[in-house]
């Protein structure tokens, strides 16, 4: 019996350690960018990297691993009318671009257009940008002039959401009405570095203790929420696809 109960227990721990490791291992993550990643990497994106890796709020780029992964999820999805909430230097909005078809148009917002222009001479020479509609400022009150016009209702295939966190749920309330049935909202830092499952007490980065109360709450209400299906990812820093199904 008790040898049962240990095999048991081995088990168990072989299938969490193996979860972990996935997640954690920085070998494993610099294996999967060297090996998939970098060698399929676009030329303009490669170099946007190159050139996002210089500037002092780096930490703030959609990884290259879910860059390729945002490319690929479009491709076949045929998406055409994609919006993008925090564009920074522009990394996930070259892969949308890349990956959209030529008359087809990315609203993007930011509240820095500084950080997006040092990136736009890329996203040009990549013969992109006139797929681009971007608009200075926060979302926020861009949603709600779209949602006060019923034409805008259903008319988004795609709406990545990388942005101010607070502003999550807020942002989901109106995405909701402006994503087509069928269409896709993908939330990026669902698993907000690691810090979803910290203890309550841990010692944290100010900003990452302060937005992590409302990815909490994110990830509380979207599996709650019926006109959604969900799939949580471990890519990047977590991301969380949303299909609307009603
Ligand atoms: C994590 S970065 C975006 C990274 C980007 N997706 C990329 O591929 O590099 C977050 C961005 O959200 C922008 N932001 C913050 N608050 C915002 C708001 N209320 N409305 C629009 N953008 C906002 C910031 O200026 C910043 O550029």
């Amino acid at each position: 019996m008790a040898a049962n109960n240990d095999q048991q227990n081995q088990a168990g721990r072989h299938q969490e350690v193996g979860h972990k490791s996935l997640l954690r291992s920085d070998a494993l993550y610099q294996y999967i960018l060297e090996t998939s990643v970098y060698p399929r990497e676009p030329e303009p994106m490669k170099e946007l990297r190159e050139l996002t890796a210089k500037h002092p709020w780096n930490i703030m780029t959609t990884s290259a691993d879910e860059g390729q992964f945002l490319n690929m999820l479009l491709k076949p999805n045929n998406a055409k009318n994609t919006m993008e909430m925090g564009v920074y230097t522009g990394y996930s909005l070259l892969a949308t671009a890349l990956a959209l078809p030529d008359d087809e148009k990315i609203l993007a917002m930011d509240v820095n257009r500084e950080n997006y222009e040092l990136g736009l001479p890329i996203i040009q020479k990549a013969g992109v940008a006139h797929k681009i509609d971007f608009r200075e400022g926060p979302a926020l009150p861009v949603l709600d002039e779209m949602v006060a016009d019923e034409k805008n209702h259903g008319t988004f295939d795609f709406i990545f959401v990388d942005a101010d966190k607070d502003n999550y749920l807020n942002y989901h309330k109106r995405l909701i009405d402006l994503v087509k049935v069928g269409g896709v909202i993908g939330y990026d830092n669902t698993l907000w570095n690691g810090s979803v499952v910290a203890p309550a007490d841990a010692p944290l980065r100010k900003y990452v203790k302060y937005y992590r109360d409302f990815v909490w709450e994110l990830n509380k209400a979207l599996p709650a929420d019926p006109r959604i299906e969900i799939c949580m990812l471990p890519v990047g820093d977590g991301i969380t696809f949303c299909r609307r199904i009603q």
